[in-house]
């Protein structure tokens, strides 16, 4: 049976006009002059995606539209971050392709880890980001899960006792267009294998680092999976999907939905905005992402 409005543009020839939700806000829906206001996602952003902007300008863009963190830069910047109002939502280590995977990268991994942390204690940040690192050739799935296990357990105490959260981050390892688009090669590629490896670890100073970005090109079902994992994650990253680009309506992800699933398993610790933009304004970029995400 037809609905009344479409029996009425039948008898009238004219096009039935629903009005269909909007998932994303487009580019010239932001206002300039935007500001977080809800805040009840803790907005942070990732300092390397807005290369080569200053930090020091990027830092006071983030104060300028309510950001309240900023992670991914230069700890020297951490300072002045701080001195206009943000906090550090996370601190780096070694990096996602030198993991401990390899058994060769324990040591580096260890000291890195450990500096980081005391880092994090310096300046109030809640995490330390780990990876897994790559994929060796030949070596068996279980040794590289023993491996980083390995790893990650010379580390724990030392976490546990500075009250510090080690997040490891889910990567994709499909997109090979761009070097920060997508990791080829990376052995954490599968939400699921770095689910099993927190819940292994079994600390509440070890949790997953759930990007957003890289579930839906690996995984997808990604509210499901907030849902089922929420208390094993301790931090989120976003980026639209394809081409790790600014949330709009271009891309495939609905981030209002999303984070208010997040918002729903009651966390409350960081989502740093990581796409790279796009637009010929990159903090009209930020300043719209932001506004995505104040749920
Ligand atoms: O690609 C990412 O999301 C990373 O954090 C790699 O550093």
């Amino acid at each position: 049976m037809l609905a009344a409005g479409a029996v009425a543009a039948a008898a009238t020839s004219q096009p039935v006009k629903a009005a269909l939700p909007i998932a994303q806000a487009t580019r010239d829906a932001v206002p300039a002059d935007f500001r977080i206001t809800n805040k009840r996602i803790r907005q942070s952003v990732m300092g390397w995606c807005f290369n080569p902007m200053p930090v020091p300008e990027l830092i006071k863009h983030c104060a300028d539209i309510g950001l309240e963190a900023i992670e991914g830069i230069d700890p020297k910047f951490y300072p002045e971050a701080k001195k206009q109002g943000l906090k550090i939502s996370l601190v780096g280590s070694h990096g996602f392709a030198t993991g401990p995977v390899d058994t060769a990268n324990h040591e580096m991994c260890v000291a890195k880890l450990k500096s980081s942390i005391d880092t994090a204690v310096e300046f109030g940040a809640p995490s330390v980001i780990t990876f897994t690192g790559m994929t060796v050739k030949g070596m068996a799935d279980a040794t590289a899960e023993k491996n980083c296990l390995d790893c990650w357990k010379q580390v724990i105490d030392y976490a546990t006792e500075k009250k510090i959260v080690l997040v490891l981050e889910h990567l994709n390892s499909r997109d090979d267009s761009h070097p920060m688009k997508g990791h080829p090669g990376y052995f954490g590629d599968d939400v699921e294998r770095c689910i099993d490896l927190v819940k292994r670890m079994d600390s509440p100073y070890f949790k997953l680092l759930f990007d957003v970005y890289h579930v839906q090109i690996m995984n997808g079902d990604v509210i499901r999976r907030i849902q089922n994992y929420h208390s094993f994650i301790g931090h989120y990253h976003t980026a639209g999907n394809p081409g790790r680009k600014e949330l709009d309506e271009t891309q495939e992800i609905n981030y209002p939905a999303v984070m208010k699933a997040i918002l729903a398993t009651g966390y409350d610790l960081f989502v740093a905005q990581e796409f790279i933009p796009t637009w010929d304004d990159p903090i009209l970029a930020l300043r719209h992402s932001a506004m995505v995400c104040d749920v």
